[in-house]
């Protein structure tokens, strides 16, 4: 039986990436409460936080689970998703000018078979005036995405250098996802699905 790829995640950016390469799949929202991972170091953290993504949800014989997790890192600090417009000002106005990372854990599992694994992306972000953030706080954009920012989305013009994959800052590396799944027999439809 050719297994199914079950998203464990309800992160559109996950579902467009996994979309975008052709991946058919079913989402099964997850819902692991994320605090109650501690870790200050972000590669462990985001790993940790995907496995147990990955394993909050049933799995059945032929299915393939996907969970991931994304977080910024900067000068020993994680930032996740903003609660508010004072948290996403502090967030963006430590990043202006300055190079982070960006850290996305991915578990993939099948009854007999896990794997994880995570990838980091260093970032660049241009000197930011007040006045900029601000009106990129307004547009609302911030406020579902780790770090306060969308690579993808208005978020874009604040960065000026990236070093890594691009889509792992957007949630999802998906070139090595794609890599990975083969081992589970899962592969991209040649036409589009
Ligand atoms: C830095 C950055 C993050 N993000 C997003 C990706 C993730 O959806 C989000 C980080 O939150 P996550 O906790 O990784 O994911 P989620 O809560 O959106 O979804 P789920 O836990 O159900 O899988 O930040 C962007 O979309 N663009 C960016 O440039």
């Amino acid at each position: 039986m050719v297994p199914k790829l079950i998203l464990a995640s309800s992160s559109p950016r996950r579902r467009e990436l996994l979309e975008l390469v052709n991946l058919a799949f079913t989402v099964r929202k997850q819902e692991f409460d994320e605090s109650t991972i501690t870790t200050v170091e972000p590669a462990q953290k985001v790993e940790q936080l995907a496995i147990n993504k990955a394993k909050s949800i049933t799995i059945y014989e032929d299915e393939v689970i996907l969970a991931a997790d994304t977080v910024v890192s900067f000068q020993g600090r994680i930032y996740g998703k903003p609660k508010n417009s004072d948290e996403a000002l502090t967030m963006l106005r430590s990043l202006s000018g300055n190079v982070h990372e960006v850290y996305t854990g991915v578990m993939i599992r099948s009854l007999t078979k896990e794997i994880s694994f995570v990838e980091r992306t260093m970032v660049e972000f241009w000197p930011l005036e007040i006045e900029e953030i601000k009106e990129y706080i307004a547009t609302k954009d911030p406020f579902d995405k780790a770090g306060a920012y969308g690579i993808q989305s208005q978020g874009a013009v604040l960065v000026k250098n990236i070093i890594g994959d691009y889509f792992n800052v957007m949630g999802l590396p998906i070139s090595r996802v794609v890599r990975e799944l083969k081992q589970f027999q899962i592969v991209p439809n040649p036409t589009r699905c």
